[in-house]
Order: structure tokens, then C-alpha cells, then sequence
């Protein structure tokens, strides 16, 4: 059975990523891309759907675990009656082909350790040909070969790859396993040694263009490095999680495919980024944008392939049984063909950061801004399926329409103090027109409060970004109101849920519930701050960070009453959450308002609190 979701730790190498349990075993891993097929699967059903255990031979967890510095190396650490051991894992930077690296270093004593590697190809699906390929061991199934390179004599047992050896204190017996396609030679197997020296190279001196000057340093730092392991370095694409299907309920059926490119997810990634200095993989990204969307900017999607492959079918691999029966296990995701109104607000809003942030200017990007605003122009008045992607029925989203009206007012304000041309005047019409559908229809006087939709019962945690875009100031009323109505309403146990499944009917359309949000709670936490609450903001936050595993990873959700971590893992969407709250709470203003709005939260309450109900 597969750990809890905060026992894992990950292991990258930007282009694909591991899950390693605190018991020494990797129950993830998909290869050569994070969206390839998993050859080791045990997360998603059980030991036989391939894993790689290397661990003290008497079992049990490891004593102590943490990230070697700012690396992505994971050092775990055992205590066992006869010595202690580390084993230190990484995925070194792809050269030739993908690896895996692990080093047992023996601290003391003589320590009994076993190896057992079980390669499953296909999702779990299909058990390779294996053979002894001297001094090596290779793998091979259809499109995938592997070579598990170590001095350690190794044996079958149950179509496992088995080694049991002591190791001795300072001792360092290495083990690397390589992937490549079937079809190619086999590449030169890496030194172990020179490459955990040359990974921890990269990280620190990744860590070295940091610009973070704020409070909580080092939780920010971890949370970069993980989100910058979520991005695809060939493209320069930002993935959501480097799972799929952990559940936002356990023995739910809400399970996703999260290794996928999402312009909202991506967007909120990159404000983070820019935001500590990290330009750089702004540009990547806008390069990715304009090639992904390319051709016809009417065509956008809400999510593509790191690629930017376009075409992402949702199927179940009925084989697996699910996270702690969690069924089904979905690959792709439907909501790729979705219209979700606030994606474009969110490239737009992104590609105009990257402006402002002294990103080069750059001709295609801004022929294509005019061209994602004439079409949203079309569009705005449509319903959509909201930035939660419900699988209900497309309603008018009160969050999507702002998102539309921040892409008219960026490109209103991109003109006005960057010098390009458009229909400014046009553009500032559009603006108004939509700021003043929203207070009307998705304003709820007699609650005073923004509502999740027109004419809404429900309310939407997604409402509380409403001041951070820069729609309304922190000191309006509406926005203090709808602050209070959405932290009294959708709180659970001080976490914020996103919205209540259940209202207006059962607005997503789907069965059972799920966890409180995490990026949610965070945007709480910004609210609280941007209202005057600052008490309020820092205890939520200082709370939050309490949720981090052992190594700083955060899901997508959490189970207050369970006490546990939920959903896909490590997220993109959390991870942001928590620098750009960091970064708040610390005196910057918010991330995307544009320069000389009223963003900067007031010293105190200015405004008395509205009544409550
Ligand atoms: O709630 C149903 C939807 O859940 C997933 O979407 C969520 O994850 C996305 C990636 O982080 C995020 O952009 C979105 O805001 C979240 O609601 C799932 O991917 C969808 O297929 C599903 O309809």
C-alpha cells in the first residue's frame, strides 16, 4: 500500500519527477516525461504496479529526512540496531538520457540494507524482459529500455530485481538506473559520484538568482525550488503537480490528471517567479505561450502538453486500483476542451507582468495580447466553467468576468505607459461596461457580498482575488463584506474550502466532497492582510506553513479532521500560494495590479466591518 501523501519527497530533473516515501521506496515515477507512462506506480495501487525500494533489510521509516541545502538531493536517514545509513537520492540534469541516482552511505555500524526493484511498465501494466547486459542489468518493453548500474550483485525473485549487502560505516556503495527509448544504443551509464556534485551545483547557483528579501526565507526557497521543478525545461512549460490522481477525498472519485500545462496555474507560477527574481523562466514561458498558441488565438486552450500538444483525452486505467482505493485513476483531463473565461485574463495579465517586470519587449507578444483581447471581446458575455473547471453547466462566473475585465484594463494600461498601439479608447469601454455588469449582477446587496455566480447562493473562494487584480480597493465595502461572508461560510476547521459543492443545486456536478483548498486558504490569508486584519493573515499563514511535509511539500488540499494532506502533490497552485503570501504578508504590494492602483493594504482598518447576519 502506498504511503500517506506527506510522506513523499520529490526528486526532478526538469523534464520528469520521482516520488520517494519515507521508507526508502520511489512509488512514482513516469519516464522520460512527466506525462509519460509511470514505471513505477505503487502510489496509485500497490507494490505490483512497480516501485524501487533501497532501505535498511529491517524495514521501517527513515529517522530524518531533508533536501541537501537548496538542492532537489534528498538525504534519508536511518537509526537500526545495528548502524545508521543514509541513502541520497537525485535525478541529475537530463544529459544523454534520464537517471536515477541513489548513494547508501554507511554512517556506522555494519548495516544490513535491501534493494528491491520492480519496473512496471506502462502504468503497472506490463512486466519488462529482463536480462544481465555485463557488468549491468537491462529492462525492456516496448518503447522503454533501462539499465540498472551497480557494483552490488543483484538477483530475480518474483519478477523483482533483488540485492541484500551490508554496508559499512564510510562505505559508499552507488546504484544508477538509466532510461532510454528501446530503439536507441545504450547510453554511457553516469558517474554517481560527479553527478550528485554536478546536481547540487545547479541548484545552489539556481538559488543564487533569488530575490527574496521578505520573512519565512526559507519556506520560500523550498517552495521555488519545487515549483521550479515542475517546469518542463525543454519548453519552458509549467506544470499544475507531478501527479495524477491523487484524490481530493479519500475513496473519492474527484482524480485528475494534473501533469499538464494550465495557463491559469502557469500564470499564478510565474507571478511568483518574477516576483523573486526569476526572469528568466518568464521568458521561457511567454516562448512556450506563443508557440502553444500559435495559429489561431480563438483556439486557445485552457491547458496543453508541456509540449504544448493540444489534443489530452481523459481515459481510466482500470487496472490500478487508486490511492487508498480512490477509483478511477484518470490519464489526460476533459477539462482541456472546457471554455473558462479568466484564462485569457490570466495570459493577459501574465504577458503584462512580464512587461512591467523589464522582460525585453517582444513584437509577437504583443500582436498576440490584441489578438486574445479581440477574441475575448466576443466572448465575455458567454458562461463558462470557471477557473474550478466544474462539469456541471457553464454559468456566469463572477471571478472569469473580472479576469475579463483585467485583460481590457492591462491592455488599456499597456498602452498607456508602454507606448504600444490599439483601440485604447475601445478597450477603456469594454472595461467599464464589464466593471459595471459585475457590480450589478454579481453583487449581492442584501448579503453584501460578491456571489460565486449571477444570481448566486453560493460563494466562491476565488472572489477574495477580486482586490489583488486590482477590480475594486481593499477599503470597499463590498470587498470587506464579501471577505467576511467567504471566510464565514466556507471555512472548515480555519482552512477555506473553494466553494461548497452542494449550492445552488450541485454546481460542479459531481458526487461527494472534497478537502479545504490550500491556495485558497492562502488568498485568505493575503485578504485578511489586505483588509487590516493583519493578526488574523499572520496566524493563518504561520498555520499554514504547519501543513508542509517534512520537506516542505504541499498537495492541493487538506483533510482537517483526517489531518492530512490531499489531492495531487507537489502543486504548483499551493506552492505559489504560499511564496506570494509570504511575499504580502512581507510588504510587497500584490502581484498583478497595475502600478498606481490602490493595492497597498491600509495600516489599520479604515473601514468598520459590515454587519453580519
Ligand atoms: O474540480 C473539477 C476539476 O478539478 C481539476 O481542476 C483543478 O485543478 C486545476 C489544475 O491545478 C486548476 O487549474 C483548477 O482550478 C482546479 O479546479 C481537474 O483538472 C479538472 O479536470 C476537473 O474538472
Amino acid at each position: 500500500m502506498a504511503a500517506v501523501i506527506e510522506d513523499y519527497a520529490l526528486l526532478g530533473d526538469l523534464q520528469t519527477a520521482a516520488l520517494v516515501g519515507r521508507d526508502g521506496s520511489i512509488d512514482w515515477l513516469c519516464l522520460p516525461r512527466f506525462d509519460s507512462p509511470a514505471c513505477f506506480a505503487a502510489l496509485l495501487h500497490n507494490e505490483e504496479a512497480g516501485r524501487w525500494l533501497l532501505a535498511p533489510a529491517s524495514g521501517g521509516p527513515a529517522a530524518h529526512r531533508r533536501y541537501r541545502g537548496d538542492s532537489l538531493i534528498l538525504e534519508s536517514r536511518w537509526r537500526t540496531a545495528e548502524g545508521e545509513v543514509r541513502v541520497v537520492d537525485c535525478m541529475p540534469l537530463r544529459g544523454e538520457a534520464a537517471d536515477v541516482v541513489r548513494m547508501v552511505e554507511g554512517l556506522s555500524g555494519h548495516v544490513t540494507m535491501r534493494m528491491e526493484l520492480r519496473l512496471r511498465l506502462d502504468y503497472g501494466h506490463l512486466a519488462p524482459w529482463v536480462r544481465r547486459d555485463e557488468p549491468d542489468l537491462a529492462a525492456v518493453a516496448g518503447p522503454d529500455a533501462l539499465w540498472l548500474h551497480t557494483p552490488v550483485e543483484t538477483h530475480g525473485e518474483d519478477l523483482t530485481t533483488v540485492a541484500e549487502f551490508t554496508v559499512r560505516a564510510g562505505q559508499r556503495i552507488p546504484f544508477v538506473l538509466t532510461h532510454s527509448p528501446s530503439h536507441l544504443p545504450r547510453p554511457q551509464p553516469v558517474d554517481a559520484e560527479k553527478a550528485l556534485a554536478d546536481t547540487e551545483a545547479f541548484w545552489t547557483s539556481w538559488m543564487s538568482r533569488c530575490r527574496y528579501e521578505g520573512r519565512w526565507p526559507q519556506a520560500v526557497r523550498r517552495s521555488l525550488v519545487l515549483l521550479k521543478a515542475l517546469t518542463y525545461a525543454p519548453t519552458g512549460g509549467v506544470l499544475a503537480a507531478a501527479t495524477t490522481s491523487l484524490p481530493e477525498k479519500i475513496g473519492g472519485v474527484r482524480n485528475w490528471d494534473y501533469r499538464y500545462c494550465w495557463l491559469r496555474d502557469a500564470a499564478f507560477t510565474l507571478q511568483a517567479l518574477l516576483g523573486t527574481g526569476y526572469v528568466e523562466e518568464a521568458a521561457a514561458w511567454r516562448e512556450w505561450l506563443l508557440r502553444a498558441v500559435a495559429g489561431d488565438p480563438g483556439k486557445l486552450q485552457i491547458m496543453y502538453a508541456v509540449d504544448g500538444a493540444r489534443r489530452l483525452p481523459e481515459h481510466s486505467l482500470d487496472w490500478l486500483s487508486g490511492y487508498e482505493n480512490s477509483a478511477p485513476v484518470r490519464i489526460g483531463n476533459a477539462a482541456a476542451d472546457q471554455f473558462q473565461l479568466d484564462v485569457w485574463g490570466a495570459a493577459l495579465d501574465t504577458l503584462h507582468l512580464a512587461r512591467d517586470t523589464g522582460l525585453t519587449p517582444h513584437d509577437t507578444a504583443w500582436d498576440l495580447q490584441r489578438r486574445l483581447l479581440d477574441h475575448l471581446e466576443s466572448r465575455w458575455q458567454e458562461p463558462d466553467s470557471g477557473l474550478w473547471e466544474v462539469r456541471g453547466r457553464p454559468r456566469h462566473f463572477v471571478h472569469s468576468k473580472v479576469m475579463a475585465w483585467v485583460a481590457a484594463d492591462r491592455a488599456v494600461d499597456t498602452v498607456r505607459r508602454h507606448g504600444l498601439t490599439g483601440p485604447v479608447d475601445r478597450w477603456r469601454a469594454l472595461r467599464d461596461r464589464i466593471h459595471t455588469e459585475v457590480c450589478a449582477k454579481g453583487y449581492d446587496t442584501e448579503r453584501n457580498t460578491f456571489t460565486q455566480f449571477y444570481g448566486s447562493r453560493g460563494l466562491d473562494a476565488a472572489l477574495l482575488l477580486l482586490p489583488r487584480v486590482g477590480f475594486l480597493p481593499w477599503h470597499d465595502s463590498r470587498i470587506h463584506g464579501t471577505v467576511d461572508a467567504v471566510a464565514r461560510e466556507l471555512c472548515e476547521d480555519g482552512l477555506l474550502l473553494r466553494y461548497r459543492p452542494g449550492s445552488d443545486g450541485g454546481v460542479d456536478a459531481l458526487p461527494g466532497t472534497e478537502g479545504a483548498f490550500l491556495a485558497c486558504t492562502f488568498w485568505l490569508a493575503d485578504a485578511l492582510h489586505g483588509i487590516g486584519r493583519r493578526a488574523e493573515a499572520h496566524a493563518l499563514f504561520e498555520h499554514l506553513l504547519t501543513l508542509r511535509n517534512d520537506v516542505g511539500l504541499l498537495s492541493e488540499q487538506y483533510d482537517p479532521q483526517a489531518r492530512r494532506q490531499l489531492g495531487n502533490t507537489p502543486q504548483a497552485f499551493s506552492l505559489v500560494g504560499l511564496v506570494n503570501t509570504a511575499r504580502f504578508l512581507s510588504g510587497a504590494p500584490t502581484k498583478t495590479a497595475r502600478p498606481g492602483a490602490d493595492q497597498r493594504p491600509p495600516t489599520e482598518l479604515t473601514h468598520p466591518r459590515p454587519n453580519r447576519r
